[in-house]
Parts: structure tokens; sequence; C-alpha cells
């Protein structure tokens, strides 16, 4: 597997910039997510890696050495659709086959890496029925298998999840990262889940309007977002954003608090510690073993959050609180996260 480095990337389509300046090292054997809303550029950049989209400007080089102007069979890159992409009329075991064919590998060689593929994720017994013939999972399997036979360099799949139901969903998220880790893979994962993104992921690639936002850590871009878009883009419920007088801060205006639903709770009777923020209880929202309070404080509609409702009545007064150290603070005209003293 190989790391990739991707200097000043450019991309437009006509006079429209899709991908703008883009720099970003991704190393071998990291599982990096390009996450972000609809539109922003994730597709179009891993198109761009996997050579199938030519780029404007910038380069993209594998383990050092340049790529910009070689084919995508050249850079020995594989790519996972949502849709699978599987050949319809083949059997599993030469859909797995097909890029070792192409490749004139010998047949021996091609028997020993479907076979080996075909272990890895559990195929063994499907081998020789068709696609149609198969789950949405297996499906997918197949694809991830014809994929990897090859040792490509790395393995770039675009939302390869989307067309499951929610539990085979999880379950094939745990298969692709113990995959991931077993052979090493670098791998970069399209999605805009970011709850996908966030179990996953070594690091996440936040992207806006074709600009990356922020490459962290889950725990970094959830704890200590760059800034407010960042922060409203990973998180739910969405951290609540109210201009800091309202929690008890004198800046003129110029600060936004940032807190997460999560972080804000009930304050005990008679204690209203960190950032206190009092309002009418409008509503209780259950998730499971979680309540969600939406308060009015002023005119903002403030999230919060509880294990045990009972008491709690639409209707009355209610304090939320939150430690000071949860909160993030952001300069209300940039919109970028204040760093702590
Ligand atoms: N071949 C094309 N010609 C013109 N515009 C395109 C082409 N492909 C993509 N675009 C535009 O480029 C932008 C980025 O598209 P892209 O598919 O990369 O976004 P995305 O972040 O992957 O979105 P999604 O999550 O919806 O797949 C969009 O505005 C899209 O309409």
């Amino acid at each position: 597997m190989a790391s990739i480095t991707l200097s000043g990337i450019g991309k437009s389509y006509g006079k429209v910039d899709i991908l703008k300046q883009l720099d970003l090292s991704i190393a071998d054997g990291e599982f990096i997510s390009f996450l972000g809303p609809s539109g922003c550029g994730k597709s179009t950049l891993l198109y761009c890696i996997s050579g199938l989209e030519d780029i404007n400007t910038g380069t993209i080089a594998f383990d050092g050495q340049d790529m910009t102007e070689l084919s995508p069979r050249e850079r020995n890159i594989a790519l996972v659709f949502q849709d699978y992409a599987l050949y319809p009329h083949m059997a599993v075991r030469d859909n797995i086959a097909f890029p070792l064919r192409q490749q004139k590998v010998t047949p021996d060689l091609i028997r020993r890496q479907v076979d080996w593929a075909a272990e890895t994720l559990g195929l063994e017994a499907l081998l020789d029925r068709l696609p149609n013939e198969l789950s949405g999972g297996q499906r997918q399997r197949v694809a991830v298998g014809r994929a990897i036979v090859r040792n490509p360099a790395a393995l770039l799949m675009d939302e390869p999840l989307s067309n499951l139901d929610a539990s085979l969903r999880v379950r094939m998220r745990s298969e692709i990262r113990r995959l991931q880790r077993e052979l090493k893979m670098t791998v970069i994962f399209v999605t805009h889940d970011q709850e996908e993104a966030l179990v996953l992921s070594d690091r996440i690639a936040v992207m806006k309007d074709g600009v990356i936002q922020q490459v962290a850590s889950p725990m970094t871009v959830y704890k200590e977002p760059a800034n407010q878009f960042v922060a409203s883009f990973i998180g739910s419920p969405q951290m609540n954003f109210l201009p800091s007088a309202l929690a008890g801060r004198n800046d003129n205006g110029g600060t936004i608090i940032g807190i997460r639903p999560h972080d804000l709770s009930p304050a005990a009777a008679g204690r209203a510690d960190g950032i206190s923020l009092t309002g009418e209880l409008a509503f209780v929202e259950s998730a499971g073993p979680i309540h969600f309070l939406e308060v009015m404080v002023g005119d903002h509609m403030v999230k919060g959050a509880c294990a045990d409702p009972s008491g709690l009545t639409p209707g009355a007064q209610l304090t939320l609180t939150a430690d000071p150290r949860s909160a993030c603070f952001f300069d209300a005209q940039s919109g970028n996260r204040i760093k702590p003293q």
C-alpha cells in the first residue's frame, strides 16, 4: 500500500471551481474519510486521485512518485462504488478474478488470489453464484473482494454502504475496518454520514465547497472543531450556537459560544455552576436511553439532554448547565474557533 500526497489540487467543470487548492497527506496504511455535505466535491476528489478525472492544477503523488499524468490503471488504485458495479452475467469467482484477468496474470495466481480474497471476506460458499443470487451485503463484499484481489496501492470507496439497511451498514462497517487493519490498507472513504466517518476513520477530512476545513482524528474534529461549520456538521443533535452574552460573557457580541446538547443537562435544585441557561422547557424528545430537552432561552431554542426526564414539565422554567470546559468559542465574524489561552 502507498502513502498519498495531494498538493495544490484544483479542479473545475467549465467555469465552476469544484476543488480549490487542496493539500493533503495520507499516510501508508491510514484510513481517512472525506466527509461533507452533498456537492462539496468529495467524489470529485476521489476520482481525481484515482485518475478517472483530470485535475487542472496541482500534483498527486503515491509514495513520493508523481502520478498526475498517469492513467487509472497505471496508478493501481481500486475503487468500490455505492452500487457495487458487479458484472451481472459473471459468477462471483469471475467478478473477483476480473481485474487479474485484465492484467494477464497466470491462471494459477488468479486461483490463489481469488481463494485468498474469498476467504478473507467469507465468500467461499458463494463463488459460483451470480450477483442477483446474493444479498446486498454479500454483493458489497464481492465488490470489495474484486478491489483487493490485485493488491492495489490504495482502496478508494465512494459511499460504499449507502445501499445497505441500517443493521447491515453497521456490520459491514466493522468488516471494512477489520479488513483495513489486517491488510494494512490505505483507504479513502467518501461519506456524508458523520457517524460512519467517526467510527471508521483514523482521520477525517471535513470538506465544504471544495475546501478542506479540517483534517484531524474523529475525537479532535468533535472536541476541537476548527470552525463553526465543522462544529455544526459533526455531532448529532447539532451543537447549540449562542451569543456568548447569553451564557454570561460580555464581549460586545464578538464571540459565539458552542455547546453540544449532550453537555447541557438540567441543573440540580439550587445549583447552577458553570455555564447556566434558563428558559421555558418547550419539548422533551425521547431517544431511547437519552432524552433531549428543548428550552427557549431568550430568542434561542437551546437543546440539552438528560437520562431521566421524570419531573420535567413542558411549560415550566428549567435551567440547563454545562461545564465551561466542554464549550467551544467561535469568532462571530470569521466563524473560526478561538483556542483557549
Ligand atoms: N461531470 C461533471 N460536470 C459538471 N459538474 C459536475 C460533474 N461532476 C460533478 N459536478 C459538480 O461538482 C460538484 C461536486 O460534486 P461531487 O459529486 O464531487 O460532490 P459530493 O460531495 O461527492 O456530493 P454527494 O455527496 O452528493 O455525492 C457538484 O456541484 C456537482 O454538481
